[in-house]
């Protein structure tokens, strides 16, 4: 793979919740245009809020976040762990919501929204509402809204992890097919050494209690990743790799929280 164009830095985050709470402190990131990145850590170690800072969603107490060429309307797309989507409303009008913010009207982006629910192979289901729908199949809705503006970078906040096992191994793979059709980077948020080795090419591990990246694991698998490698034992390796980084972190914060 050749040297990739940064997409955005973070430099130096610090975020501190209620004058007390220091969720993030330090913490240094680089995205690479087309990485597919997992951030993998225990619990309330700052995942979430790292990638909410990245959203907008909120900002840091201290340090940079900078984006190469800025950032435009449109260019991100985020999907969270429940589907949030509107029981009221049809599929069509639930993927149309991003473009409805911006002022416009259905019939104008129709055609995006037709894309949109085809990548995610729902496009006969345009005019269900939620409660039609499976789990998965709710899920799959709402990655069709966060990619209807067709943004540069998705956000994914462990969007697979109240689903089945079986349904979870399939969206993980339709979610490759995807991401190697639209050539996006994405970042993907999930408490799983499976999930995040399967997915990513870069597992960045944080540790928490100040959260931080304790450690980054390379994930040196070509893709398409298929069944295959999910029984190879190259797979088993990474895994393996990837969970002695993970518990590495855990005691990083053991041997803070009794020091
Ligand atoms: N809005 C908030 N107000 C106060 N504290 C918060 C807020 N959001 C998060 N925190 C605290 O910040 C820390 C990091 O939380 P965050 O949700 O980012 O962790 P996480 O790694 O995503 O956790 P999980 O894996 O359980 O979802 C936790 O101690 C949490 O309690």
């Amino acid at each position: 793979m050749g040297q990739r164009n940064q997409l955005l830095t973070m430099s130096n985050i610090d975020k501190v919740f209620n004058g007390n709470v220091q969720a993030l402190k330090d913490l240094n990131l680089t995205v690479n245009q087309g990485d597919f990145i997992s951030l993998l850590g225990p619990s309330g170690c700052g995942k979430s809020t790292a990638l909410r800072l990245i959203a907008g969603l909120m900002r840091q107490t201290s340090g940079q976040i900078a984006w190469n060429g800025g950032l435009n309307d449109g260019d991100l797309g985020v999907v969270f762990q429940e589907p949030t989507l509107m029981p009221w409303a049809t599929v069509e009008q639930n993927v149309w919501l991003p473009h409805r913010l911006r002022g416009k009207s259905l019939t104008e982006v129709r055609g995006e929204i037709m894309w949109a629910l085809k990548m995610v192979g729902l496009e006969n289901f345009q005019r269900s509402y939620p409660r039609e729908l499976s789990g998965g199949m709710k899920m799959r809705v709402s990655i069709a809204r966060a990619l209807v503006t067709q943004p540069r970078l998705i956000l994914m906040d462990e969007p697979f992890a109240a689903l089945d096992e079986i349904t979870r191994h399939k969206l993980n793979n339709d979610l490759l097919k995807l991401r190697d059709k639209l050539k996006c980077t994405v970042i993907f948020v999930t408490h799983s050494v499976f999930e995040s080795v399967f997915l990513s090419d870069r597992i960045v591990v944080m540790a928490a209690r100040p959260g931080r990246v304790s450690a980054e694991v390379n994930v040196d698998a070509p893709y398409p990743r298929t069944e295959a490698f999910r029984t190879s034992a190259d797979y088993a390796e990474l895994c393996r790799k990837a969970s002695d980084a993970l518990h590495g972190a855990m005691n990083q914060h053991g041997e803070r929280a009794s020091a």
